[in-house]
């Protein structure tokens, strides 16, 4: 484990450029462009409907962009499907903790362990649930955990390989304030312990607040603002797109 808290210099691990998205005959991203660097935590937030999940599909794959070109460690990987960037070290994680209902703990491990070549053994699976914090047993049915530890079911099936890149659509929705300050830890953890790069999308300003290094703002398919929590939050652009969107005092 790489202890270093200033793993951000040099170049990008991770970068989009002037990514343009059209669904359902609309235009949805219009020139989105991002860096990330290792060990830097890159907070994404907008007002509904702004392109935030949109943006992610395009970053892990899922749907290939109109234009533009998205990198990985300098290569471009834009024509890549989403099973591919897995295998290269792109992991996401979605708003909502998705677990295979029909299967125990253990046997989502294993099939995790061996969805694609090299299989990984049961210490890796270990390191996976340690590192997470997930206490339950091999034989609980995934059906019958709670929201946290499906997301740190999930996140250790993820990081048993170790991805150098992770992009987090809000990793604490569902959560009380306990168990925000639960992924809070880990993601610092991650980030500034292990060298991870992290993009995340998140609403609470408070936990950004505590683990952005940079937040980036999108409305309408765009960027519109950049920098520290700090200087994004005192943006009249900023004010404006979320009092125009919605309720007053939604920032605050
Ligand atoms: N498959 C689709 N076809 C047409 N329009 C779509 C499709 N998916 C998303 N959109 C539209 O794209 C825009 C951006 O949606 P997206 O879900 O990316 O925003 P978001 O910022 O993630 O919003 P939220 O915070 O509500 O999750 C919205 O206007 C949405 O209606």
């Amino acid at each position: 484990m790489a202890l270093s808290g200033a793993g951000n210099a040099g170049a990008p691990l991770f970068a989009c450029r002037n990514i343009h998205l059209d669904l359902g005959g609309r235009q949805i991203l219009h020139g989105v462009s991002l860096d990330v660097r290792r060990g830097e935590v890159l907070g994404v937030i907008g007002p509904n409907g702004a392109g935030k999940t949109s943006l992610f599909e395009v970053l892990s794959g899922r749907i290939q962009p109109k234009s533009g070109e998205v990198l990985f460690k300098g290569e471009n990987i834009t024509r890549l499907p989403l099973h591919a960037r897995a295998r290269l070290g792109v992991g996401r994680t979605y708003q909502t903790p998705v677990v295979p209902d029909e299967l125990t703990v253990g046997e989502t491990f294993k099939a995790a362990r061996q969805a694609y070549k090299p299989y990984l053994t049961r210490f890796d699976a270990e390191y996976g649930a340690e590192l997470v914090g997930l206490r339950v047993r091999d034989d609980e049915p995934t059906s019958q955990l709670e929201t946290l530890n499906r997301r740190k079911l999930l996140l250790a099936c993820l990081l048993m390989r170790r991805p150098p890149l992770l992009l987090m659509d809000e990793p604490a929705a569902g959560l009380i304030n306990s168990e925000v300050d639960e992924i809070d830890h880990l993601i610092r953890l991650l980030s500034k312990e292990m060298e991870v790069a992290i993009i995340i999308v998140e609403h609470r300003i408070e936990l950004l607040e505590t683990i952005a290094d940079r937040v980036m703002v999108m409305d309408a398919g765009e960027i519109i603002s950049q920098g520290s929590l700090k200087d994004i939050l005192a943006d009249p652009r900023v004010h404006a797109a979320y009092f125009e969107n919605v309720e007053e005092g939604a920032l605050e």
